[in-house]
Parts: structure tokens; sequence; C-alpha cells
């Protein structure tokens, strides 16, 4: 019955702009990536302007992002950056928008929820707005974090999540589920194209050393000759993707274990106090997107981790001995 009312109630997609469709700019694909400055963002700019045909324009706060991230791509000309934060309207004529803002690692998010929360909802529906105005498609990074700390393992799509709506993670996880549930109404009210990705705990070069995730946490204590903090009881699990890639469960005494091992033998593993609402485990079912997508992941922890080692090295001026 939902699904019938869905069918009725979708529209079929905005016509692009008649500026985008004219002949003089039919080759060139321009594509807005929002957060591009941050972590994966930069990351995904760098993989988008490989492609001679794409024009790149990034919008980014510098919140939790650096220009130092996109420092081959300034200057640029398929490439321009422009300050602003995604809670204020922005107009711009794009065939494609990646709507990545927003902070993601659970200190900053809670150090401001108010507009972790802001970002998430008033940020989305102006990129919603802008993709109807113009006619493009837009993807939404969403995250695991929608499934709050999950009773189903692993986690399948068709997973509704358990999630504390009055918490101090709510800024972030039902920020998230919002921002999810405005990229299904524009889809079914407008037939805007949309795609919504849940990224599960990414890992790799350009994480901000003092990130404060579990990852980066524990190299930079590795490489800083301080003890690894694992938050209690340190069973919880994380499936961590390297940022060209993903998916695997470790608990966070394991992930210790294995930095310890690659990274510094003489570092000490102590257990330090978790915060409130932190999920006991987390893998995502990735049965459908092996089918569909023909994805899987590729770079063991074991190969990431050397990888994003060698970039906080260069960065924290710790040479390898
Ligand atoms: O990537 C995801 O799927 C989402 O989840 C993460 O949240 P969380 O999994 O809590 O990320 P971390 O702060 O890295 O914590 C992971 C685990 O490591 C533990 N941890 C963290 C830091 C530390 O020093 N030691 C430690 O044991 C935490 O207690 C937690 O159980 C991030 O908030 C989001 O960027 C993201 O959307």
């Amino acid at each position: 019955m939902a699904s019938n009312e869905d069918k009725q109630s979708t529209k079929s997609p905005p016509a692009p702009s008649p500026l985008r469709t004219a002949k003089f700019c039919q080759s060139n694909m321009r594509i807005l990536v929002t957060g591009g400055a941050g972590f994966i963002g930069s990351h995904l700019v760098d993989r988008l302007m490989q492609n001679e045909k794409n024009e790149v324009i990034v919008v980014d706060n510098y919140f939790t992002g650096s220009k130092d991230n996109l420092r081959r791509w300034i200057g640029h000309p398929r490439f321009e950056l422009i300050r602003h934060d995604v809670t204020q309207p922005l107009l711009v004529e794009v065939d494609q928008i990646y709507h990545l803002a927003c902070p993601a690692s659970p200190i900053f998010y809670k150090h401001n929820a108010v507009k972790t929360i802001k970002t998430n909802v008033m940020g989305t529906l102006n990129m919603l707005g802008l993709a109807k105005r113009v006619g493009a498609r837009i993807l939404l990074t969403s995250t695991s974090e929608v499934y709050g700390d999950p009773l189903i393992h692993p986690q399948p799509e068709t997973y509704w999540g358990n999630v504390n709506p009055i918490g101090v993670r709510s800024c972030y996880d039902e920020g998230k589920r919002v921002a999810e549930t405005l990229m299904f109404d524009y889809h079914r009210q407008h037939g805007i194209e949309i795609r919504v990705a849940r990224i599960f705990n990414t890992y790799g070069p350009r994480m901000n050393i003092d990130d404060g995730r579990v990852v980066s946490n524990f190299i930079a204590q590795a490489l800083r000759n301080e003890p690894l903090t694992v938050q209690a009881p340190g069973t919880q699990t994380r499936s961590f993707c390297y940022v060209a890639d993903m998916v695997w469960e470790f608990t966070m005494v394991e992930l210790a274990e294995t930095v310890k091992e690659l990274i510094n033998p003489d570092v000490k593993i102590v257990t330090v106090e978790n915060t409130p609402d932190d999920p006991r485990q987390r893998k995502p079912d990735i049965t459908k997107a092996k089918e569909l997508l023909g994805w899987e992941p590729k770079i063991k922890l074991r190969e990431g981790l050397p990888l994003m080692e060698e970039d906080f090295r260069q960065r924290l001026g710790v040479p390898k001995n």
C-alpha cells in the first residue's frame, strides 16, 4: 500500500536548467562537492578531477576541513573553491551535487550540537533546494550512525535502527536520519534524482591528526609514544573502511593491538572511560552492494594502516627508525 502511494506521488525529475543543456557546455560535467576540503571530500575531489570532463566546485566552511587537503588543485582551471556554510542557501549552476558537509568526529559534532543538527537539516534542505532548482542529481553521505546501537548484526539497508533521540549523539545520528528523510521526500515529491551512501568508520591519510576518532587517535598516540586509549569495555566493534575502499570488523582492543604491532611495539594500551550511547557493534551487510554495484572491500586493515601511518609521520615530523 505504502509503495503504491509512493509510486503515485513520485514525480519525474525536473529538467536541467537550459543553461546547462546548451551546446557549448554539454561536454563538461559541473560538480559541486560540499565539505570538499575535508578528509573524505578531498579524496573524492582528487578522483573527480582525474576526469578531464569534470569541473569541480568545492564549498567548505573550514570548520573541520582544510585548504591544505586541496593544495594540488588550487589554481587549476577546472577547479573552484568557495568559503561557504551550507546552512545558508547557495546558488550555482551544477549537474551533480555530492553533499558531504558536516563535522563527523564525535568530539567535533558534539562540541556544537545545535550547529551540527542545523548543518544536517538546513544544509541538506538547501542542497536539495539547489538540486531541484537546477535539475541536478544529489548524493548524501549518510552514516552507519543511523543504525544507533544496532539490535541486528550485521546491518542490512532495510534495518531502521535503534537510536536515542535525545542523547548527546542525536545531533549527528538523528540529524543524518532527517537528512535521509529529506532526500527521499524530495525524490517522491519533486522527482529529484538521489543517492544515499551510509558510510562506515572510514580512515586513511588526511584525517585530522587530533580528530578524536579511534584510528587517528591510535596512530597519533603510537607515533608520539603515548598509551593507546581504548575506551571501555574495548569489545565494542566497528567496521573500518580504508578511504579508497571498505569494510572490516574489529573490536577496539584488536585495533589497538594491530596499531601497536605495526607501528610501535613499545607503546602501552590503556583502558579509559567511554562516552554515553557508544554503539556496541557495527558491521554493514554488504550483500546488496556486492550484487547491485559489484562492490566489495579490497584493502585490508593491515594494508591501510601503514598508508595512514606514512601520512601521519610526515605531518607529525616523526621519521621511521
Ligand atoms: O564512521 C561512521 O560510521 C560514523 O561513526 C563514527 O562514530 P564512532 O564509530 O563512534 O567513531 P569513533 O569516535 O572513532 O569511535 C569508534 C570506537 O572507538 C572507541 N574509541 C575512540 C577513541 C579512542 O581514543 N579510543 C577508543 O577506544 C569508541 O569508544 C568507539 O567505540 C563517526 O562519528 C562518524 O564519522 C561516522 O559517521
